[in-house]
This record gives structure tokens, C-alpha cells and sequence, in this order.
């Protein structure tokens, strides 16, 4: 364990760290009001930032409202050339940005600069995507005439943003809405600014017209920023990541306006692990997916299913692993896991563990606070033989709790995979492709991963079914979610020769 205090990163850029919000390509710094970013591992202030009035909405849905004029006209290799600036730029500057994303967010450096460089591979990928945007050619029921379709940008779009990811949720629609021809409105959560304004200021060098790229700041406004890009008729899109429920009001506010939804919402991924593994890799894969971000990502493992014959050996190999864990402040380099981002983050946790361990559930790892750390600070919980009427098998823990439930066939496991109204990621490990191929297409859920624990990537499509939401990110469709179609009918044409 290492200590927490006085830790500051030295960055060789400092320009990196604005303090103001961005529109139209302006620095907003002052204001009436003013909110704090703190380092969620010591809770040491940062910074402080403009928390905007609501009318600074209005200046940023005006702003890219212009932009867009100009910008929906830009051929799709202008707008290559700046996705492929500012993809070199993130990678120039992958040390200082990803230090300024464990400072906010707590997550360990090795993890920030996995995210700052999946953050910039989707910069990479669209601006190898926009100039892929193509129609169809179509012959109608008349013979004189004949249709085609054009891919156009849907217009502006509000970008709303969580804190546990503060880079790659932004660059995933950003990259894919700027390579459509869509001009966009970001806002990041409070908690976690500092990575979208470090984002703004290297889009600006990066060659992006004016308004092209906006971020609007609020701590204590944030319903009412959310309400005026969701009723506004000039924002065309709203691109949501975060929790079901702040979806399920975004999706009502908009609907007065007919907007163009994508959303990533909650998750309560299965990780199946049948006799027939190789156990050693499930353990490594498990850890893996159970352990990223300390459990804060949306794909995290929620509920691990081990074969009952396996499952006591499974906790054990789990539990070494875990123990050889090393917490501590983010910037540490020798810290592999960091803190939670806030408190009430830990009493989630903490209510799954107690109501879990009160159904029946085995203690294989006692885990908890560790407030000679700093505040936020939780060690890993793992349960094992879980009752299915625990808690955490229908919600997402969203933190450092790794439950173990126990099966004993196929169909078992799959009814209990898909009892829960959410369906973004699920695992499954075997060495039999026949089981992988038989689970992966009878699971409810938008991905599955086979034998792997990490297996996000900018090429593939990303987005849950059911309450997880809809829409897909990165991959050849992420760009088709900032696109509509229209179709063009040539009629009463000569004859054909
Ligand atoms: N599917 C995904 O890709 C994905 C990725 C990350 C997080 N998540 C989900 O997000 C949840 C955790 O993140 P969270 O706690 O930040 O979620 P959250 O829904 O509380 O917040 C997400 C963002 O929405 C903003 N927000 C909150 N209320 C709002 C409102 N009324 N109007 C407009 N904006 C509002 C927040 O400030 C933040 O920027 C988890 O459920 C997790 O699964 C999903
Ligand atoms: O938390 C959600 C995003 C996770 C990922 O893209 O790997």
C-alpha cells in the first residue's frame, strides 16, 4: 500500500488544464458561480470551474447551430484531416492527459493510458470512417423512375457524458459525429471536467472550426442543462452514457422534439465460466473484467456463474490473485488499482456486501474501507455461493464486490443470465465452441465475450438491449447513429435505350 498525500502531477504541457468552459471557440472562465474538482483520492481541490447558468446552454446549442452551417458542407476528407490531427495530438500528449484523468477520476495511471489511447483510436477509426458514407441505388415499382440514397449529418448534437470514463465516452461520439458532419455540445459530469476541456483544447488545435466542438459546464444545474438540449429544435441528437434511470428522463424530455437518441445506460454483466475452462484463464479474464476501474465500467463482470464442481477452487485462485492487488493514489506507479470516485459509490458497494452476506453468502475475501488511504478508498469483496435472491444478481454493483454464484447446467445458467431487464455485456468461457456458440446466441445482451474478459475495441459495436438502451458506438454503424437517411426519387425519366 502506498501513501496518498501531496500528490500533483507534473505535466509537460500545463495548457492541457483549462479553467473555463469552451464556446464557439472561446475559453469561458468567469462567472457568478464557481464549482470545485477534487481529487477523489485525497479529496484535495484541484481546481474550480464556471458552474454555468443555464443560458450558457443556450450560447452553446446557438453556437454549433452556426458552425453546423458551414461545417455539414466540409467533404468528408477535411474532416478526416482534423480527425487524424487530433488523433496524433491525444497520442503526443497520452502522459499528460491521462495524468489529468487519474487526478479527477482516481483510476490507476496504467489504466488512464489504456483509456487515453482507446479514447484516441476512435479519432483514428473516423477519420478513416467519414469518407465511408455510402448510399444504395434503388429501381422503384415505376419503371420511369429511379431512387437514391444520401447519408446526411443529423445536425447538432448534445453529448452527454459520465465520469468513468472522462475521455473515451466523449471521443466515442464526438469522433463518430464530427466524422458524420454534425457539429456537438459536450458536457461532461462535475466530477470529472478537466479530460473533456483537455479534449476541447487540442480539437482547437487539431484544426476544428469554431463551434464545431463545445463544452458547457454545470454542477448544480445539470437536470436543467440536460432539459434545454433535450427541448431544444435545433439539437437534431442527443448521445446519452450513464445510468437507466437519468436515460429514461432524457428519453421523455425529448420526446417533444423528436429527437435522434443513442444510449448507453446500465449494465449487469454475466460471466459464465462452465467445467470444461481453462481455469486459469477464466481467474486471469475474470480479474480482468471484474477489476477495471475497480468495477466502475459499464461491462465490468456483475455476476460470475462457476460450474459447481469448480466454483470453490475458482474462489480461491481468484482470491490470490486479488490479494496481490496494490491500492493506492493513481499517480503511484506502483499502484494497479485506485480509488472509487465518491462515497456514494462505496455505500453501494457496502449495501450489496450486507445484504448478500445476510441471504447466505460465503466470505472468501473480506474487503472494506481503507481510510488510511483516503476517503474513497475500498478494498475488494469476494463472495461466493450467492444466493440468485441477492441483490447484486439484479443490480449493478458498479464497484469492488465479485460475487460467485454456482450452477449446474446450460440452461440453468442462461435463465439466470438473462433474469434482469438489462442486457449490455455478458461472458462466457469454455473450451467447447459448441457451448460458446450455443449461450452467445440464447444471452439477452448487445455484446458477448468468448474466452476473453477485455474485449472492447473501436472496430467493434458497442450498446446493450432492453433497459441497457439502444444505438451502437464505434465500429462501421457508430457513425450511422449521427446519419440520416434520405432518399431521392428521379421521376418521369426517358425511356431506357
Ligand atoms: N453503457 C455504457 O456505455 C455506460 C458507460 C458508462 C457508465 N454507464 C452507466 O452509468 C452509470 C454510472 O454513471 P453515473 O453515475 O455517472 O450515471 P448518471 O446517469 O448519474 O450520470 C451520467 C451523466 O449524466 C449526467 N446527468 C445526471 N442527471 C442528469 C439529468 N437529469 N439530465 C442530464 N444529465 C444528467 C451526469 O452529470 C453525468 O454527466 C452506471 O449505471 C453505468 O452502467 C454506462
Ligand atoms: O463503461 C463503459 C465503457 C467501457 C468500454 O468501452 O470498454
Amino acid at each position: 500500500m502506498s501513501s496518498v498525500k501531496g500528490i500533483r502531477p507534473t505535466l509537460r504541457s500545463e495548457e492541457l488544464l483549462k479553467k473555463g468552459a469552451y464556446i464557439a471557440g472561446k475559453w469561458i472562465t468567469e462567472s457568478k458561480e464557481y464549482f470545485e474538482v477534487t481529487d477523489p483520492a485525497t479529496n484535495a481541490v484541484i481546481t474550480k470551474l464556471p458552474d454555468q447558468p443555464v443560458q450558457a446552454v443556450d450560447e452553446a446549442i446557438d453556437a454549433a447551430f452556426e458552425s453546423y452551417k458551414e461545417f455539414k458542407n466540409t467533404t468528408p476528407r477535411q474532416r478526416a484531416g482534423w480527425l487524424r490531427n487530433m488523433y496524433n495530438l491525444m497520442i503526443e500528449n497520452t502522459n499528460d492527459l491521462a495524468k489529468i484523468l487519474t487526478w479527477e477520476n482516481g483510476k490507476a495511471l496504467t489504466e488512464a493510458i489504456g483509456e487515453i489511447k482507446y479514447a484516441a483510436s476512435y479519432f483514428e477509426w473516423y477519420a478513416e470512417e467519414a469518407c465511408r458514407a455510402y448510399g444504395v441505388t434503388i429501381q422503384p415499382a415505376n419503371p420511369s423512375n429511379r431512387a437514391f440514397t444520401l447519408r446526411q449529418p443529423v445536425g447538432v448534437c448534445g453529448l452527454i457524458c459520465p465520469w468513468n470514463f472522462p475521455s473515451a465516452m466523449i471521443t466515442r461520439k464526438a469522433a463518430a459525429a464530427l466524422a458524420a458532419g454534425c457539429t456537438v455540445i459536450v458536457k461532461p459530469d462535475s466530477q470529472t471536467p478537466l479530460s473533456a476541456l483537455a479534449l476541447a483544447h487540442l480539437i482547437e488545435k487539431a484544426g476544428f472550426p469554431k463551434g464545431s466542438f463545445n463544452v458547457v459546464l454545470s454542477h448544480t444545474r445539470t437536470p436543467e442543462f440536460g432539459l434545454r438540449l433535450c427541448e431544444s429544435p435545433k439539437v437534431k441528437k442527443i448521445s446519452f452514457t450513464g445510468s437507466t434511470n437519468v436515460g429514461k428522463i432524457l428519453m421523455k424530455q425529448s420526446a417533444s422534439t423528436m429527437k435522434k437518441l443513442s444510449f448507453e445506460l446500465g449494465g449487469n454483466a454475466p460471466f459464465i465460466i462452465f467445467e470444461d475452462a481453462d481455469l486459469e484463464l477464466a481467474v486471469d479474464q475474470a480479474v480482468a473484467s471484474k477489476f477495471r476501474g475497480l468495477g466502475q465500467t459499464c461491462v465490468c463482470a456483475n455476476r460470475l456463474y462457476v460450474h459447481a464442481s469448480i466454483i470453490d477452487k475458482f474462489s480461491d485462485l481468484l482470491a490470490a490473485k486479488v490479494r496481490k492487488f496494490v491500492m493506492g493514489h493513481g499517480l503511484d506507479e506502483k499502484t494497479t488499482h485506485g480509488c472509487l470516485i465518491n462515497q456514494n459509490a462505496i455505500k453501494k458497494v457496502e449495501d450489496h456486501v450486507q445484504d448478500a452476506v445476510k441471504k447466505g453468502a460465503k466470505v472468501v475475501l473480506e474487503g472494506g474501507p481503507l481510510s488510511n488511504l483516503g476517503p474513497s478508498f475500498y478494498s475488494p469483496y469476494i463472495l461466493s455461493h450467492v444466493p440468485e435472491n441477492a441483490k447484486v444478481s439484479h443490480e449493478e454493483t458498479f464497484g469492488p464486490l465479485c460475487p460467485i454464484f454456482s450452477f449446474k447446467n446450460m440452461e440453468e445458467v442462461v435463465g439466470y443470465a438473462n433474469d434482469t431487464e438489462v442486457g449490455l455485456a455478458a461472458y462466457v468461457f469454455s473450451k467447447d465452441v459448441n457451448t460458446l456458440y450455443t449461450v452467445s446466441e440464447a444471452l439477452e445482451t448487445g455484446m458477448v465475450s468468448c474466452n476473453t474478459g477485455l474485449f472492447t475495441d473501436c472496430s467493434i459495436p458497442f450498446g446493450g438491449i432492453g433497459e441497457s438502451g439502444f444505438g451502437r458506438e464505434g465500429s462501421l454503424y457508430g457513425i450511422e447513429d449521427y446519419t440520416v437517411v434520405k432518399t431521392v426519387t428521379m421521376g418521369n425519366l426517358p425511356k431506357r435505350l
